[in-house]
């Protein structure tokens, strides 16, 4: 059997807090766009549509790009940080539709409208640059690590995610801090 490390999810170990309040904007709109991935699953569920949507990724990204500069950003930071919440939103869809084939069914609820639920996901994409601007300093603070790994924490708790969406929160900041050493 393959040894796997412990994961024991909303047990702070460290005493030290590093989230400032008005950090966690950024970690309660990635929940919102989360969230908007499990409605986007169940337009797949009946569309039969791919989850993965190069097309769309690339426009997404492209308009990300566009917009950057307007708030303050590098178009190559923004870009990393759609990407991950691109890759985050996949995994959300993936687990969904796979616990849903096996259950032989998804939530008894009306096919949403992948163009409705698209046009949400660009109306939160603003909301996600201006906070990622307000954010600025933090993935270059030698702190990152442990603000983001607090921060991801406290949004879990506050929105009472489940384990999937907790770990989707997760892969959503994975490469949100710069390359440093612990201080
Ligand atoms: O728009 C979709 O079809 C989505 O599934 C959403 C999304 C995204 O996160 O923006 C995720 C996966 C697709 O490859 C394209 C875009």
């Amino acid at each position: 059997m393959m040894a796997t490390l412990p994961l024991t999810v909303g047990a702070t170990t460290t005493s030290t807090t590093w989230v400032s309040p008005n950090m966690m904007e950024l970690p309660a709109l990635v929940v919102e766009r989360n969230a908007i991935g499990d409605q986007v699953a169940l337009s797949k569920w009946y569309s039969g549509k791919a989850v993965e949507d190069a097309q769309r990724e690339k426009e997404v990204i492209d308009e990300v790009r566009r917009q950057a500069p307007t708030y303050g950003l590098n178009p190559d930071d923004a870009e990393r940080f759609f990407a991950a919440q691109i890759e985050s939103n996949k995994l959300v869809q993936y687990a969904l539709l796979s616990v849903w084939q096996l259950q032989g069914r998804a939530p008894d609820l009306p096919p949403p409208d992948l163009a409705r639920l698209r046009k949400q996901l660009d109306d939160l994409q603003k909301r996600l640059l201006q906070a990622l601007a307000s954010s600025k300093e933090v993935p270059d603070s030698p702190y990152c690590k442990a603000a983001i790994a607090q921060a991801v924490d406290e949004a879990a708790h506050n929105d009472r995610l489940d384990g999937l969406h907790h770990l989707a929160l997760m892969r959503s900041f994975g490469d949100f801090c710069r390359a440093t050493a612990r201080p």
